[in-house]
């Protein structure tokens, strides 16, 4: 039978028929529905706008208390306890009421807005051990402001809560001063600015992240640590220098990166400047223990890859982690068995320190002839300083600094008396003798030859923060 007449028989077959009506409307069904998915994308595209933030953001905890308090339809809510240690020390308890997680609607200035609050069963913050959540709004228009406004209404409230002297606030955000990891949010950012105003913050690690140590510190002046003439200002004017001029490192292919070495006997200010240096720069400070227990190469690794941005990185007595394999094999080996993080592994992740950021390593030991060559040659430290017992020009400072009143004769004589005594002395030991003589400018200028005496070396320890003993060495004082 020819194919024409094949055709036209099939047109008279009721089966045929029928079989194909049901093919159409299936077909039809199929587009109406890829038409209305299409449709509900296009409208959520166009129409809708949607702001997602995850409890990661400064802004989270914020937001949600602003929804508690502004939306009246939110009748579910969860209890939050926190306890606020302030500066001071004392505590503060703290009740925060935040919608629970689910679906929730509010009104603000006449949008109707959806709040999602959904939170994740498998993934936890581990900053704060919490399970990881996220806070979606979703509302009708385009209108980005709408957010702009919540959440700078929610950072004027939260400001204006936080001056109540009320137990129990409302509406606290809960700051964790994490914005040098860049995690800004647009209402939380000038808090956090204000919080840190003046501060130095501190992080050590944790697992394999950085945390912030306590409360931010207020910043130490640089010429509040004295030095010899001009050692300060020849570092502090090179690492600006190498700070502000990351395309000079881009040109020549180096590493943008800047590794430093204070050494010298104890209590001479190393630290101190580093700290004092850090707040000057603006810069956090990541203090990291290479003798710590459980610190592995890769978390090295990672930890120096992962340091927030604008800090300066401070391993303090590497000595006590690593000792020249030329002088001390024996001890060498017998640190290693104590620290996981081996000498060959701390080398890489130096060399391997690199990014488009200022990457500023700071290195302090009291014995530098117990460091290997191969971790101080240039690349890895570029900049060694000895910081060593006081000068007479520090101590004369130093005495300056405490009895400013006096004339200028008396600090020069106190001076040439501590040096005329012909025994070194270290500027921890300067302060906590002047410290015993508190409001005895004349006394401290007679009894200089007590020094080095013993009744002074509690006071000693008063000026390293009562700690006779500091780890990863051995006793001391
Ligand atoms: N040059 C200095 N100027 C002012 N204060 C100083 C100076 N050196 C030390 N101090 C004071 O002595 C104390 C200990 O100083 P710091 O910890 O900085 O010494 P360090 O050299 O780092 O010692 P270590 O090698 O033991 O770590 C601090 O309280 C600090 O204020």
């Amino acid at each position: 039978m020819p194919l024409s007449e094949f055709l036209l028989s099939l047109k008279d077959n009721p089966y045929f028929g029928a079989g194909f009506g049901l093919v159409g409307v299936g077909a039809g069904l199929a587009v109406l529905r890829a038409g209305s998915q299409y449709g509900i994308m296009a409208f959520r595209r166009f129409c809708m706008i949607t702001l997602e933030v995850p409890s990661k953001d400064k802004s989270y905890q914020w937001l949600l208390q602003w929804i508690a308090a502004h939306g009246s339809k939110t009748q579910h809510l969860s209890a939050e306890t926190s306890f606020q240690q302030l500066e001071n020390g004392s505590v503060r308890t703290r009740f925060d009421f935040v919608p629970s997680p689910g679906t929730h609607f509010f009104n603000y200035k006449g949008n109707l807005i959806k709040v999602e609050r959904s939170r994740e069963k498998q993934i936890v913050d581990f900053s704060t051990g919490s399970p990881w959540e996220t806070v979606t709004l979703t509302a009708l228009g385009r209108n980005r402001q709408l957010y702009s406004h919540i959440l700078d209404e929610g950072e004027r409230e939260t400001e204006n809560s936080s001056q109540a002297p009320l137990e129990i606030q409302i509406l606290i955000c809960r700051l964790d001063f994490e914005t040098q990891s860049g995690l800004y949010s647009i209402g939380s950012r000038k808090m956090a600015l204000q919080k840190m105003e003046g501060k130095t913050i501190m992080y050590t690690a944790m697992g394999s992240e950085w945390r912030q140590f306590g409360y931010p510190r207020k910043r130490r002046p640089i010429d509040s640590v004295i030095l010899d003439r001009g050692i300060a200002e020849s570092i502090l004017s090179d690492v600006r220098e190498f700070i502000s001029n990351p395309q000079w490192y881009m040109d020549r292919g180096i590493p943008y990166r800047r590794g430093y070495l204070l050494y010298g006997p104890p209590g001479c200010g190393k630290s101190s400047f580093i700290t004092a240096l850090a707040g000057e720069l603006e810069y956090s400070i990541c203090v990291l223990n290479l003798s710590e227990r459980g610190l592995t190469d890769d978390r090295l690794n990672h930890l120096l890859s992962v340091a927030p941005q604008q800090s300066l990185i401070l391993l303090e007595d590497v000595d006590a982690a690593f000792v020249s394999r030329e002088e001390i094999p024996q001890m060498k080996a017998a640190y290693e068995g104590l620290s996981r993080v081996t000498f060959s592994g701390l080398l890489n992740t130096l060399d391997g320190v690199a990014s488009t950021e200022a990457r500023i390593v700071f290195m302090t030991t009291n014995y530098l002839e117990r460091l290997d060559p191969a971790l101080i040659r240039p690349g890895r430290v570029d900049m060694k300083v000895r910081i060593d017992h006081a000068t007479e020009y520090q101590v004369q400072q130093m005495f300056q600094r405490f009895y400013p009143e006096q004339p200028l004769a008396s600090s020069q004589e106190f001076a040439e008396r501590v040096a005329g005594e012909g025994k070194r002395v270290s500027m921890a030991q300067v302060q906590g003798y002047l410290m015993f003589y508190k409001s005895e400018p004349h006394a401290a200028l007679q009894n200089c030859h007590d020094l080095w005496s013993l009744y002074c070396v509690r006071y000693y320890a008063c000026a390293y923060g009562g700690d006779f003993y500091k780890p990863g060495r051995g006793g001391r004082v």
